[in-house]
């Protein structure tokens, strides 16, 4: 596995977007030139007072400062919400795709809710950092020059106020990588907190009626809760330690300016309220640049989990990628399917197998209807991913005629099919069939029974809150309508009335047939056997041909 490259939050925003561009940096420092402007307008003016009041020139360079300060400002805010919007769009839409032409088994290996904490809350936590950041750079720049204004005040003084602020950011640099570490660990803990409220609502049926089991699944989600508050203060109380300290700082500087300088420096007394007026300036600024920096080491930790979801999608996209572009051959005229040896095995995060299914060797003929049965957990839906070619297999091969299926043709091959696995999704839409007619959609909806309940208008199903049965009967509407070479069917018949199961079995699945396609139907009802052409049988990973009294135990078929 490639190990990703640090790069710190301008690295991401410039990788994104190629926008960080010289009229920022320069706006940022004029923004934060400008506000220095404004103190040394200010305290220049107010030297005046004693000699008949500022001037017409003071008051120029009072509104030119001003200017200045509000539009640097406002382009830098601006742009740099811009810059950071743009960049997590490109992530998002970027981690979408790769997501979409990954490996099923890389994605049921990655789990969702780490796609989710990564796609959502992290890209948003580095958008929300970006307008601070530019806002603390800007006042990075006014700290400096006020202190080159304190400079020509009082030289000694300048040297104190910066060996002041050198000692905080020391205090910083010193504890930074347990920062870095105690927010890695939170985010771990953050993602468990994810998943335990993913569990808390996808299983709200079974909590709601079991209050042992409510108690059990709360008590743990309090737990992490509390873990990662415990973790998270325990940052924040080191943080909150260095803004104490910086704060000290400060009020210990302007100690130093009233009690010390006088002693040190002679000819300091005239200009105290000067620098006063400068350090109390500076003091909203440093506090923008001090409480950045926790956001700082956020982000490079949420940079990072973007970085090692996206290399984790690389590695398993980097097998086909140099055939990203082959074109999609038309294999819907084949005469077989053809497996063989084909072995796939689960592995646990060990790298221990669990599973193991194979080696198959068996054939698909064109035109064939095939019912695959079995125990539960024997392997029927592994076989159907490898069959789709949802999973790669391991060992073997799978051809069409004499065609080899590898990454040149993969997606070609997977357009054979339409699936209907039991995990299935409804979309709410005809994705990829936007040229449907929406009269022989409707009767569909009509011949599956559910036209009662849902209706195709305006490119949409006006209703998705079905039934699991009703769910399963619209997903063969849109099964239908896809109109492939090959139908995989996994246990659709099992949440049906026997009415309709009947219409499954002895009318739907016929006509299919009849019409040229090839079905692969996933099935426990022993009473339709008779519909299918053969019948295989799944026993622990093991594939035999039950219609093939000949040769029962071949795995041959
Ligand atoms: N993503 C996965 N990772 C690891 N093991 C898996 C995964 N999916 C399934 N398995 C394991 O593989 C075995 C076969 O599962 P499979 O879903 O293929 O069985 P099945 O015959 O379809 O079962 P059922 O009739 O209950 O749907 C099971 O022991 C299961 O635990």
């Amino acid at each position: 596995m490639n190990i990703p490259s640090r790069i710190g939050i301008l690295g991401f925003l410039q990788r994104e977007t190629h926008a960080l561009n010289k009229k920022l940096f320069l706006l940022t420092a004029v923004s934060g030139v400008a506000n220095a402007m404004n103190l040394a307008v200010i305290n220049a003016s107010v030297d005046t007072l004693k000699t008949g009041g500022p001037s017409w020139q003071h008051f120029l360079w009072f509104g030119l400062s001003i200017a200045l300060f509000v539009y640097s400002l406002r382009y830098v805010l601006y742009e740099s919400s811009r810059i950071a919007e743009n960049a997590i769009c490109s992530v998002r839409v970027r981690l979408a795709d790769k997501i979409r032409r990954s490996d099923l088994l890389a994605l049921e290996t990655i789990g969702g809710t780490d796609i989710h904490a990564r796609i959502s809350r992290d890209t948003a936590a580095i958008a929300q950092s970006a307008r601070p950041l530019f806002s603390a750079a800007q006042s990075a720049v006014m700290i400096v020059f006020t202190l080159g204004y304190i400079a020509t005040v009082s030289p000694v003084a300048m040297l104190l106020c910066a060996g002041l602020i050198a000692g905080g950011a020391a205090v910083y640099l010193k504890d930074r990588k347990g920062y870095e570490e105690g927010l890695k660990k939170s985010s771990e803990k953050e993602d468990e907190l994810f998943s335990s409220l993913t569990g808390l609502l996808a299983g709200f049926k079974e909590l709601r009626i079991n209050q042992a089991k409510s108690d059990d699944v709360f008590g743990d989600f309090t737990e992490t809760a509390g873990q990662v508050r415990d973790v998270r203060t325990r940052v924040m109380m080191l943080f909150s330690n260095n803004i104490v300290l910086v704060e000290m700082f400060l009020v210990l500087l302007l100690g130093a300016i009233v009690f010390v300088l006088p002693i040190l420096s002679g000819s300091f007394t005239g200009s105290a309220t000067k620098i006063v007026a400068a350090i109390l300036f500076f003091f909203g600024p440093l506090g923008n640049v001090v409480t950045m920096i926790p956001v700082i080491s956020q982000v490079n930790v949420t940079i990072g989990n973007l970085q090692r979801l996206e290399t984790t999608l690389d590695d398993t996209l980097a097998k086909s990628a140099s055939y990203e572009d082959a074109p999609i051959i038309d294999m819907s005229a084949f005469k077989a399917i053809r497996f063989d040896g084909i072995g796939f095995t689960y592995l646990d995060p060990d790298g221990n197998a669990t599973f193991r299914v194979g080696p198959i060797d068996c054939t698909v003929r064109h035109g064939e209807m095939l019912f695959l049965v079995g125990g539960n957990g024997s392997g029927k839906t592994t076989f159907l991913k490898l069959f789709t070619a949802l999973y790669q297999p391991q060992q073997g091969a799978i051809r069409v005629d004499d065609e080899q299926i590898g990454p040149a043709n993969i997606q070609s091959y997977r357009n054979l099919f339409s699936a209907i696995f039991s995990d299935f999704h409804l979309f709410d839409r005809l994705h990829g069939l936007r040229d449907a007619a929406p009269e022989r959609v409707n009767a569909l909806l009509k011949l599956m029974g559910i036209s009662h309940k849902t209706a195709f208008v305006d490119g949409y199903f006006t209703n998705t809150r079905l039934s699991t049965g009703q769910r399963k009967r619209l997903a063969l509407v849109v099964s239908y309508l896809e109109d492939k070479a090959v139908y995989v069917f996994d246990e659709v018949a099992a949440d049906q009335d026997p009415h309709f199961r009947r219409y499954f079995y002895e009318t739907m699945l016929p006509e299919l047939k009849k019409a040229g396609k090839t079905v692969v139907v996933v099935t426990h009802d022993d009473r339709y056997h008779h519909i299918a052409d053969r019948v295989l049988q799944m026993d622990y990973g093991t594939l035999r041909d039950t219609s093939n009294p000949a040769d029962p135990n071949s795995t041959n078929t």
